[in-house]
């Protein structure tokens, strides 16, 4: 399974292509379209999300609501394109008023400096408008079939805030995608913890008024994964290292931890590894989750735990110190409109991207072609383990 994405912020819209999702799926377009809302929510979001409403189209692929096997064609529209239809329309010429729209002043902490320098550009809108997390939304599109997918295979996966700025939100370690999934509809902050939603509000609040910006960390639980996926044999067979290149390919992202990641290191191996038992009815299992549902570049059956960590948001309203691409002269730095947080959407999206990668390794494991077959093999292939 492979995808592609195109579309600039402002332009027309966002299109993306997927290969290689099986055969047979229903798809429920009103489940992608929960996704997106959900991309667009959270607390602390910009102005931007006041004018789009993310609906999916479906432009190839699937007939009379099921996958037929061949590329899935989705668009999402930009619809704060009407209000940029002259400054980025993709054919006419450029006239004297886009000039005026032009970015001369390239943020800390974007793509915009070196990206103008790598490819040529003098007005740096032509690298911010991809460069704009706004591609996450078909991201997210293309996420939400695979997870329709997940779902008929019977595999679970929630993505959640865990951390806003530097107050943690999850103090129970709850592994129950069911459990956190209840949690998290109840706050605008997909927050576990519902007495950290205040003090979390605040902060937000305080920060958007002092013009600047947090980050966080979100986590990702997937329940009842095969074991196997993924492989020991090569270092770039390895799942857990495609799922952390997936998740640092989020925009802002700066970390990623599989299972108790960082502070394993400072753990003693026996608060570490997961010790094995054996149960009639279930084959074999482990009593502790601390290596994340990982071992050895495979899945080991136990709940998948990814967190990532992302950077604050680099936009400030509190501009800070750039220098003019074309006079060379210390101003300030460009700011456009921009959220104060955008770790809410990031849960969304690094679910998404997690949901890709597994079946990008399940359709790579087994037989793709037809869902039904797959339910197949992976029942079988279930068993197997189970009675190894
Ligand atoms: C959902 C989402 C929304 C974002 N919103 C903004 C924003 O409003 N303003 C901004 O400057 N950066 C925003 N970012 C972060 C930038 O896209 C990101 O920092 C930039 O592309 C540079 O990439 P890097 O941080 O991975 O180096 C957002 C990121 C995500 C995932
Ligand atoms: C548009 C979205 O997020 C944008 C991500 C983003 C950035 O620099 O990443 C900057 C802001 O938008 P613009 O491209 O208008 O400057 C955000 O609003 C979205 O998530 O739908």
């Amino acid at each position: 399974m492979n995808y592609l994405t195109a579309g600039e912020s402002h332009g027309p819209q966002l299109t993306g292509i997927i290969e290689g999702i099986p055969a047979g799926i229903q798809i429920n377009v009103d489940g992608i379209n929960q996704m997106l809302a959900a991309r667009q929510g959270g607390y602390g979001r910009g102005n931007r999300q006041k004018i789009e409403h993310d609906v999916v189209e479906i432009v190839g692929g699937v007939r009379h609501g099921k996958t037929l096997g061949s590329p899935i064609a989705l668009v999402v529209k930009n619809r704060d394109h009407a209000h940029w239809s002259d400054i980025m329309n993709p054919t006419s010429p450029e006239t004297p008023e886009n000039t005026l729209r032009q970015v001369n002043r390239p943020r800390p902490g974007h793509a915009d400096l070196v990206g103008g320098m790598k490819y040529g550009h003098h007005d740096l809108r032509n690298v911010l408008e991809r460069s704009s997390a706004r591609e996450t939304a078909i991201r997210v599109a293309i996420g939400a079939i695979c997870k329709q997918l997940l779902d008929q295979l019977d595999i679970q996966i929630v993505g959640h805030v865990d951390q806003v700025g530097s107050v943690a939100a999850n103090s129970h370690r709850n592994l129950d995608v069911e459990k956190i999934e209840k949690a998290i509809t109840q706050n605008d902050l997909r927050i576990i913890d519902q007495d950290q939603v205040q003090p979390i509000h605040d902060l937000i609040d305080q920060t958007k008024r002092d013009g600047n910006t947090l980050g966080g960390v979100v986590r990702v639980v997937a329940t009842n994964v095969p074991a196997g996926l993924g492989s020991y044999i090569s270092w770039d067979t390895k799942l857990d290292a495609k799922m952390a290149a997936a998740v640092m390919g989020v925009n802002a992202i700066k970390g990623v931890e599989i299972g108790d990641g960082f502070d394993a290191a400072a753990s003693l191996g026996s608060d570490v590894m997961d010790e094995i038992d054996w149960q009639a009815d279930d084959g074999f299992g482990r009593l502790t989750d601390h290596l994340g549902g990982f071992e050895g570049g495979m899945t080991n059956g136990m709940p998948m735990v990814i967190k990532a960590a992302m950077k604050p948001i680099p936009t400030l309203y509190k501009a800070l110190q750039s220098v003019d691409i074309a006079t060379k002269e210390t101003m300030k730095a460009n700011v456009e409109r921009s959220d104060t947080t955008a770790i809410v959407p990031a849960s969304i999206v690094v679910e998404s991207v997690v949901a890709i990668e597994l079946v990008k390794a399940i359709t790579d494991t087994f037989d793709g072609s037809n869902l039904q077959r797959l339910q197949t093999q992976i029942s079988e292939y279930r068993k197997e383990f189970k009675n190894f």
